[in-house]
């Protein structure tokens, strides 16, 4: 019997790329929800995984002025953040409320990069963050000790309640999903959250 004809190969569909990607961890689509960071490799507790100077820094009250200023490069590249309309209704100032990170001397700063950890409680929260002025960077550090293929989260906020308002969902953290009563009488995570240094 003749051998039927080959099917021409098909293209394979290309494998996503991450947004981003350093030694530590990589930005890809999340089950939290968007994108999120994801350790590429075992990570022990107190490494450095990024740091990244802002793309700005700016007073809340500022954003217009300051996103006016940008890059038409820049412009793009901010308005591909995640965007939460809960306390604001244009899209300038939703993002920013989205994304900023406290700076000190009441500035918010936005980092393009680092903009993409999703939130976890503290004791939950794989890393920690810390603002230096004189650098002008921000610094990501490992908390735990991190698997390969773990999400990398950050505290947001010392009030988990402020979640939904402020960002748009509620937290699915232990610390935030265990009940009440089993924490008080098993001895589940207590919660509480970091304060980020900044
Ligand atoms: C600063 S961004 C974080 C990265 C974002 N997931 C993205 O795709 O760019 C904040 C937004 O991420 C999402 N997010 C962060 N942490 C989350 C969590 N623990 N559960 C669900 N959504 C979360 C929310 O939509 C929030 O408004």
């Amino acid at each position: 019997m003749a051998a039927a004809p080959k099917e021409p190969a098909r293209p394979r569909p290309p494998t996503p790329q991450p947004l981003f990607s350093n030694d530590f961890f990589e930005v890809r689509s999340s089950p939290k929800g968007g994108l999120g960071a994801f350790a590429s490799a075992d990570i022990p507790e107190g490494t450095v995984i990024m740091t990244e100077a802002p793309l700005f820094r700016t007073p809340a009250l500022q954003i217009f002025w300051t996103y006016d200023a940008l890059s038409d490069e820049q412009k793009r590249a901010y308005k591909q953040l995640a965007c939460w309309f809960g306390i604001e209704d244009h899209k300038i100032p939703a993002i920013f409320t989205t994304n900023r990170f406290e700076t000190g001397k009441g500035l918010g700063g936005i980092f393009l990069e680092s903009s993409r950890f999703n939130h976890a409680c503290h004791p939950h929260a794989t890393c920690t963050y810390r603002w230096d002025e004189a650098e002008n960077l921000m610094t990501f550090t490992s908390i735990m000790d991190v698997k390969k293929g773990e999400e990398m989260t950050i505290a947001y906020t010392s009030e988990p309640k402020t979640l939904k308002k402020n960002y748009g969902f509620d937290c699915d953290c232990p610390s935030c999903t265990t009940p009440k009563d089993l924490k008080e009488e098993e001895g589940a995570p207590s919660g509480g959250v970091i304060v980020p240094k900044i």
